[in-house]
């Protein structure tokens, strides 16, 4: 395996002064996760301060839900250490779990249950005080109050997407894990959810970690980005600093530039590639 890739340009972490005191809210160290041959994260290191929103970009099979569910406990790595608000996540994450919570797509709830079942199982889950007045505010902000005795299996998408973020903030969770917050949303509502992140991060001062392939969306919401490729952070700054490194307008072209001086191969994990590991590129011309 070769050692963990951060370009110089890019600074390997990015402790925020105005971060509170305390244990960073995500600190990753050396990870790797292996699937027999295919190494989906290779040697990633990073933290993410409390407080701060923090987006993961990387095209498909970078290692971004990989990333995140290794930081969730939902898989094993094959070595390195993650801590989330100060506690070991091998082996000490009872105590960190209770203050954090996610939303992926690739997490389903329970398909028979209505959604206020589903929401209020998840709130004695994490052992909440006055249920229903928590969930009707929620589905309040999140605008599915008239879907509550549905059956969640029969959703659309969309809505499936606002309820699996409800679950995600049932808990007020201080870290908050989200693949693709708003990917199956349409334009209206994707803002008024990426308006209601913003508020809940203002409200809580929670730290965020976003995977996300909607550039505008890590542009609005993100402090700093992690760009993954090959299961390793490429590069990482905040959206302005990335912008001016690269001389780009937005973080859109940011992507294509890296997409493009890889040939096109931002995506896939390293397995079997290790003679295609081109140094990064500092600045966008290098990168033509
Ligand atoms: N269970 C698994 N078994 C084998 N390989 C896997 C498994 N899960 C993921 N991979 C591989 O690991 C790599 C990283 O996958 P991952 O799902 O983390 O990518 P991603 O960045 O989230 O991609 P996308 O944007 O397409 O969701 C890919 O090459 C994928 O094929």
């Amino acid at each position: 395996m070769s050692a963990p890739h951060t370009p110089p340009s890019a600074p390997p972490t990015h402790p925020d002064a105005s971060a509170p005191p305390g244990p960073a809210a995500i600190a990753v160290r050396d990870l790797v996760k292996r699937y027999g041959p295919v190494t989906a994260v290779d040697g990633v290191s990073f933290t993410v301060p409390r407080g701060a929103v923090v987006g993961l970009l990387g095209g498909n099979g970078a290692g971004k839900t990989t990333t995140i569910s290794l930081i969730l406990g939902l898989l094993l790595p094959t070595s390195g250490g993650i801590e989330v608000l100060g506690h070991d996540m091998l082996s000490d994450r009872f105590a960190a779990l209770p203050r954090m919570n996610f939303s992926s797509p690739y997490v389903d709830l329970p398909h028979r249950l209505t959604v206020r079942e589903n929401l209020t199982v998840y709130a004695h889950l994490y052992g909440l005080r006055d249920i229903p007045g928590r969930i009707a505010r929620l589905a309040e902000d999140l605008d599915f109050a008239h879907l509550l005795k549905r059956p969640t299996g029969r959703l659309s998408a969309g809505q499936k997407t606002r309820v699996a973020l409800a679950k995600a903030l049932i808990n007020d969770p201080e870290v908050l894990m989200l693949d693709e917050p708003t990917a199956s949303l349409d334009p209206d509502t994707g803002d008024r959810i990426r308006g209601h992140l913003e508020a809940y991060r203002a409200r809580t001062g929670a730290a965020i970690f976003l995977a996300s392939h909607n550039m505008a969306e890590v542009e609005r919401l993100c402090d700093d980005v992690l760009i993954m490729r090959r299961g390793r952070v490429h590069d990482r700054g905040s959206p302005a600093e990335l912008k001016t490194r690269y001389r780009r307008p937005d973080l859109e072209q940011v992507f294509l530039d890296i997409a493009r001086a890889t040939g096109g191969a931002i995506d896939e994990s390293s397995a079997d590639q290790e003679d295609a590991h081109p140094h990064p590129p500092a600045r966008p011309e290098d990168a033509r």
